[in-house]
């Protein structure tokens, strides 16, 4: 960003997270990432220019080439005026844009966002309830979240749907997330926010609405009626574009060649998922394990997420065992890169995958520092910028996507990258026990006894029939 050449008059909000608060330029497709400190942890400006010069290292040197140099976008720093929160801010690409383009386009673009979260059920010998190795996080977390207030209804959305490959369950994943979108997804018209919810209060999805805003981009020319079968029409196109989108491996570039090569690993399906549930009840085998194209991003994050090896109940006594040399040598935090610096040393160290534990603070490191960033890749945001093309526009270096009436140029970019703050791993090890404690007491008491009250209907029944 050059200096002296900024206007705040042509800059706008945009939307925010617990962690910042992003404002988009008005002509150009860049936008400003204030990062928000809470009043009890003020920082001074030195800390806050190593923070944000740490995310844009961990974006450059760990994601980056984990992820793939397309999809990536890791800004750069900006100490300008503006920011009125630290006074330093982040610039990058404006993400609910094309991401060929400079300037904004005048032509139509629409922007899915999606947080699909995890999308693997734990496979660690270290896990110790049971539930764990059957039913997802996302899943059971939702009964939790219900219970709180933070959403309305338990959302029919699983990650492990999403990222199966299987175009049938993606398809359930993605209606599922339309029906019920909390914090897992948002659709942007010409960057601004038409459809996603903010919390609990927010209205009841509309459906309708959002068909009338995606007609013209699905059914440009043709006078395709209103009513439900054109919300459905509509609403099946967009599901269909963003499952080709998602299984396309674009990323054609030299970083991003993933060098992790996890296997699958862990149960297919969740149990708690509708779809897996209604496939059992019609007797159907589980489907096939994952078919995602290595090359699509999809599968590149879940690599990233399966870095939590041991899940959080066997990384928390390594956790312990780095704390306990902290205390002793606190001098050490330095040298052991807790708080960066996240260069190729680090992400080299990232590369073991050995889970034999030799005793060492070493070993511990290694796992606690895969852990962040597996948490990281856990919780990040995918943003697909879609914008109708010509049939005959001839291919420059922008992929293009068909549907049944149309097609889009589109770009898949990844946000949401800063590596999680190893002080957290205390709190994820607490939540996870109330994650799982609340769901087994809660879902699986109230299953049993359903069970068996519909058990004891049919001894019942078997009783009077024998009377009989
Ligand atoms: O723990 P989770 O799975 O609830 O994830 C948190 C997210 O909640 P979610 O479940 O997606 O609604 C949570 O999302 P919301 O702020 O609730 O929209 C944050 O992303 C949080 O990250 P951080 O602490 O701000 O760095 C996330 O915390 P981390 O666990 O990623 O640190
Ligand atoms: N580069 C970008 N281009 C377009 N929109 C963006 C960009 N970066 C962030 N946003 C928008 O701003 C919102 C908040 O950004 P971000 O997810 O980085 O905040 P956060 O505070 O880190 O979130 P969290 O609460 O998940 O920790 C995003 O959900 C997205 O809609």
């Amino acid at each position: 960003m050059e200096e002296g050449k900024m206007d705040e008059n042509e800059w706008g909000y945009h939307g925010e997270g617990n962690k910042s608060l992003v404002v988009a330029h008005a002509q150009r497709c860049v936008v400003l990432r204030f990062l928000k400190f809470p009043p009890n942890r003020k920082k001074t400006s030195e800390e806050i220019f190593q923070h944000l010069q740490n995310i844009v290292d961990f974006g450059k040197n760990v994601m980056k080439e984990f992820l793939g140099e397309n999809y990536v976008h890791c800004g750069s720093r900006c100490d300008k005026d503006l920011d009125t929160l630290s006074g330093y801010a982040m610039c990058l690409p404006n993400l609910t844009r094309l991401q060929t383009y400079r300037f904004a386009e005048h032509r139509p673009i629409l922007c899915v966002e999606i947080k699909p979260k995890c999308g693997f059920i734990p496979f660690s010998s270290d896990v110790t309830h049971e539930m764990k190795h059957k039913v997802c996080r996302y899943c059971m977390h939702q009964h939790l979240k219900v219970a709180t207030g933070k959403w309305r209804q338990i959302s029919r959305y699983c990650p492990l749907d999403l990222y199966s490959g299987n175009k049938q369950r993606m398809h359930f994943a993605l209606k599922s997330l339309l029906q019920e979108a909390q914090n897992n997804l948002k659709i942007f018209k010409n960057g601004e926010l038409i459809y996603g919810c903010k919390d609990a209060r927010s209205p009841v999805a509309d459906w309708s609405e959002l068909a009338h805003h995606l007609k013209p981009f699905f059914f440009p020319s043709n006078g395709l009626a209103s009513g439900p079968h054109c919300t459905r029409a509509v609403i099946r196109e967009l599901v269909h574009v963003i499952t080709r989108v998602l299984l396309s491996g674009s990323d054609k570039g030299r970083a991003g060649t993933l060098r992790l090569g996890l296997g699958p690993q862990g149960p297919r399906v969740c149990e708690a998922s509708p779809f897996s549930r209604s496939l059992r009840c019609q007797g159907k085998n589980t489907p096939e394990r994952s078919g995602l194209p290595k090359g699509c991003l999809l599968y590149k994050t879940l690599q990233v997420q399966m870095l939590d090896l041991l899940d959080i109940e066997g990384l928390y006594p390594l956790y312990s065992r780095v704390e306990r040399y902290l205390e002793e040598f606190p001098e050490e935090r330095k040298t052991l890169q807790i708080d960066g610096p996240y260069d190729e040393a680090f992400y080299q160290k990232l590369l073991d995958l050995s889970t034999e534990d030799d005793g060492t603070v070493a070993f511990a490191l290694t796992k606690v520092q895969q852990y962040r960033v597996a948490m990281t890749a856990k919780d990040c945001s995918i943003m697909i910028a879609l914008s109708p093309c010509l049939q005959d526009a001839s291919s420059d270096q922008t992929p293009v996507v068909p549907s049944s009436r149309s097609r889009f140029a589109f770009s898949v970019s990844v946000l949401d990258l800063d590596l999680k703050p190893y002080e957290s791993i205390p709190h994820q090890y607490k939540l996870d026990g109330k994650i799982v404690n609340y769901y087994s007491k809660t879902v699986c008491a109230k299953d049993n006894a359903v069970m068996s009250t519909r058990f004891k209907e049919s001894e019942d029944c078997t009783l009077v029939l024998h009377k009989v």
